[in-house]
């Protein structure tokens, strides 16, 4: 299996190599340096795809034969020669507020500071009108967190999947609800990737590790965003959540509920975001996600630039 260094792809590896080798298989971890790790630049200069495509061409060469990626920072379009085998089970989705002195969201002052490299995050933010000043910062879990323990920054908005997976939760301020929120498509889930001709190990994987709840939710979310890609470059946050319903004849059914988020240039530079929501079957998951996203097209989605992590 082949990785990133840092400790959260370790962490996430882990995970799914421990679940191969519960049924007896033998695994090996390689770590795979990608430009991402290595460039501190901002990522909206680098790119989509700089943590992921180094991770893929070992892959490809043959140099490994599984590769975990954090699921929301793949590129919404399929690659030649490589199948997606399974999506584990999620971690919460949702994202956290590490703040100083046990501060939540509300509790801040105006004028405070809040980093985030995230455009979704920073439209989020200001459509709130807390006041907030939003400062773009970049790094693993560690750097960010050690921002506000240094008093450099007020706060930090991180995922909350990622501190859980390096043993940070308890440094959560504030779980933010996704009403307030919304999560990157996909954040919180994996992606396990092997070649597309070793249907052995895309069996094994898809029998080992893959979880229905968590594919169906996160290929809504995912059509969600590659619909809204296609029509405009807006930062996008996107949740969907399997929910009990009824059906015509009064039987409880599982359904997917979808709620989606897209930013909009406000009057004066301000920024505003829309939202809608919607539910469908079940098997119906990546329509739904390409209707919510006409709806925010047509709620006028699209205005502002830059990546939707
Ligand atoms: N943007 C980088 C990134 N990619 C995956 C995670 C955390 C784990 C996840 O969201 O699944 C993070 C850090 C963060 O957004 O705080």
């Amino acid at each position: 299996m082949g990785t990133r260094g840092s400790k959260l792809a370790l962490t996430q590896t882990g995970t799914v190599a421990d679940a191969l080798r519960a049924t007896g298989v033998e695994v090996e971890i390689v770590k795979v340096t990608t430009p991402g790790d290595k460039s501190m630049a901002p990522i909206a200069t680098i790119g989509v795809g700089v943590f992921t495509s180094a991770l893929r061409e070992a892959l490809l060469r043959g140099d490994v034969d599984v590769i975990v990626h954090s699921y929301k920072d793949l590129p919404t379009a399929p690659e030649p020669g490589i199948t997606l085998a399974a999506v584990p089970p999620r971690e919460d989705p949702r994202d956290a507020l590490i703040a100083r002195d046990g501060l939540t969201l509300g509790e801040l002052p105006p004028g405070s500071t809040v980093g985030t490299g995230a455009a979704r995050r920073t439209a989020q933010l200001r459509a709130l009108g807390l006041g907030l000043e939003i400062v773009p910062i970049r790094g693993n879990i560690d750097t960010r967190m050690r921002k506000v323990t240094d008093g450099e920054l007020d706060a930090v908005v991180l995922a909350r999947a990622g501190l859980a997976r390096v043993g940070l939760v308890e440094a959560i301020t504030e779980t933010l609800d996704p009403i307030q929120m919304l999560p990157a498509p996909a954040q919180g889930a994996l992606a396990v990737e092997c070649r597309s001709a070793d249907v052995d190990i895309e069996q094994l994987l898809a029998s080992t590790v893959d979880d229905e709840g968590t594919r169906v939710a996160v290929t809504a979310e995912r059509a969600l965003l590659a619909a809204l890609e296609a029509g405009c470059s807006a930062p996008v946050g996107a949740l969907a959540e399997i929910v009990e319903d009824l059906d015509a004849d009064g039987k409880v059914v599982e359904r997917i509920s979808l709620r989606g988020t897209a930013a909009v240039d406000g009057e004066n530079g301000a920024v505003d975001m829309v939202r809608a929501s919607a539910l469908a079957d079940k098997d119906q998951a990546a329509q739904l996600g390409k209707d919510l996203a006409a709806e925010l097209l047509d709620l006028g989605a699209g205005a502002l630039s830059g990546p939707a992590q």
